[in-house]
């Protein structure tokens, strides 16, 4: 059976579990996905990203779950036989082909028509961007042209299901930038879906409709950018979304019905409870850029170190309890110098629990 260039409605992943001898890498991973959505599998260095890919692109097997593409169970199949197309960090192009013949040997493998690789082939140097090199050898052409070439690859069989592992690690940053908007570009408008392994926030957050956030081979939350990037559902999420300040509280005044009243870095903040509103004990998440120097600011600190980052100053800074603190200053602070740092109350989340 094969299911390549097949449309679909949902993917589905059901229950995932995969083991490397003792270590299980995959944990009950469940995951529906629809056609034309742009997924984000984030998540640090050994948490199950590429072991979930792998699985999906049926590389590895699983140890138990199943996989769906609408009604059929495709977790069985052959890679070949599910025609997802991949992509790689490292490119994996044939380096004594020319660029047309990478692109079309995933079709000359099926053995598809002579005119009909031809054509398809020429379509998918269009999208790429690289009608001009097609009779180059790989070797010929610049780090990101051959990651095009990678992506043409992948995408000249007509995939139901693009798969992309961390493409552009190797890339440099100013051309990292151009391709992520190439790659979004060529998945709306090839309109299959792509499921994408990053552990760059950044990345996850300009790319993907949602983003899956993996810990442990677990997932931990599945959202829209805005949804991780505002309001992470637990403090584990909100630390690996960006938010530097996370820190034992303690709660002194959880009655109103917004906002509480918790002390941090011995002082008294105002934050909002997500999800659970906490007791006693509770974890308090700030981004560096929602702490701010205010004349009237809850929190002092003695600035530690200050790094100039063009717009402003990302510093550190230590609180009257010795609590490490993370803020940003519009203006200079200089080494050893007192601040009074504040929040807005909306951008100061607060978890129930401990650190
Ligand atoms: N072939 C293998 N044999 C044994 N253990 C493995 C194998 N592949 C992965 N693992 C282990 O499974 C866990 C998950 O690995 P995986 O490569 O999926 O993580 P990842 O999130 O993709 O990490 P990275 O971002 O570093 O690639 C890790 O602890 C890893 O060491």
């Amino acid at each position: 059976m094969s299911i390549a260039g097949r449309d679909f409605r949902e993917l589905r992943l059901e229950d995932l579990n995969r083991s490397f001898g003792m270590l299980n890498a995959l944990k009950g991973v469940s995951l529906s996905v629809k056609r034309g959505e742009f997924i984000a599998l984030l998540g640090p260095s050994g948490c199950g990203k590429s072991t979930a890919l792998n699985c999906l692109a049926g590389l590895l097997t699983l140890s138990g779950g199943s996989i769906w593409l609408d009604q059929t169970r495709i977790d069985r199949l052959k890679p070949e036989e599910r025609g997802f197309g991949m992509v790689f960090q490292n490119y994996a192009l044939f380096p004594h082909m020319t660029v047309r013949r990478n692109i079309g040997f995933g079709l000359t493998m099926q053995r598809r028509p002579k005119e009909e690789i031809a054509r398809k082939v020429e379509e998918a140097l269009a999208i790429v961007r690289l009608s001009q090199q097609g009779d180059k050898l790989p070797g010929q052409l610049s780090g990101g042209q051959q990651q095009r070439v990678a992506i043409a690859r992948a995408i000249v069989i007509e995939p139901p299901l693009v798969l992309m592992d961390e493409p552009l690690s190797n890339l440099d940053a100013k051309l990292r930038l151009e391709m992520r908007s190439e790659i979004r570009r060529i998945h709306d408008l090839i309109g299959s879906a792509t499921i994408y392994v990053t552990h760059d926030q950044e990345e996850a957050l300009s790319l993907a409709d949602r983003i899956v956030v993996m810990r442990d081979g677990t997932v931990r939350q599945v959202g829209t950018p805005a949804e991780l990037y505002g309001r992470p559902a637990h403090a584990d999420v909100a630390e690996f979304m960006g938010y530097r300040n996370v820190l034992p509280a303690r709660v002194l005044d959880g009655s109103g019905s917004g906002c509480i009243q918790v002390s941090v870095g011995g002082a008294a903040l105002e934050g909002m409870a997500v999800e659970q509103r906490p007791a006693d004990q509770a974890i308090v998440a700030v981004r560096p850029d929602d702490l701010r120097p205010a004349s009237d600011g809850p929190v002092a600190a003695i600035v530690e170190s200050t790094q100039y980052h063009g717009r402003e100053f990302y510093c550190s800074g230590r609180a009257s309890d010795g609590t490490e603190l993370y803020f940003c200053s519009p203006q200079p602070v200089r080494k050893g110098e007192r601040v009074l740092l504040a929040a807005d109350p909306a951008r100061v989340l607060i978890y129930a629990g401990t650190p």
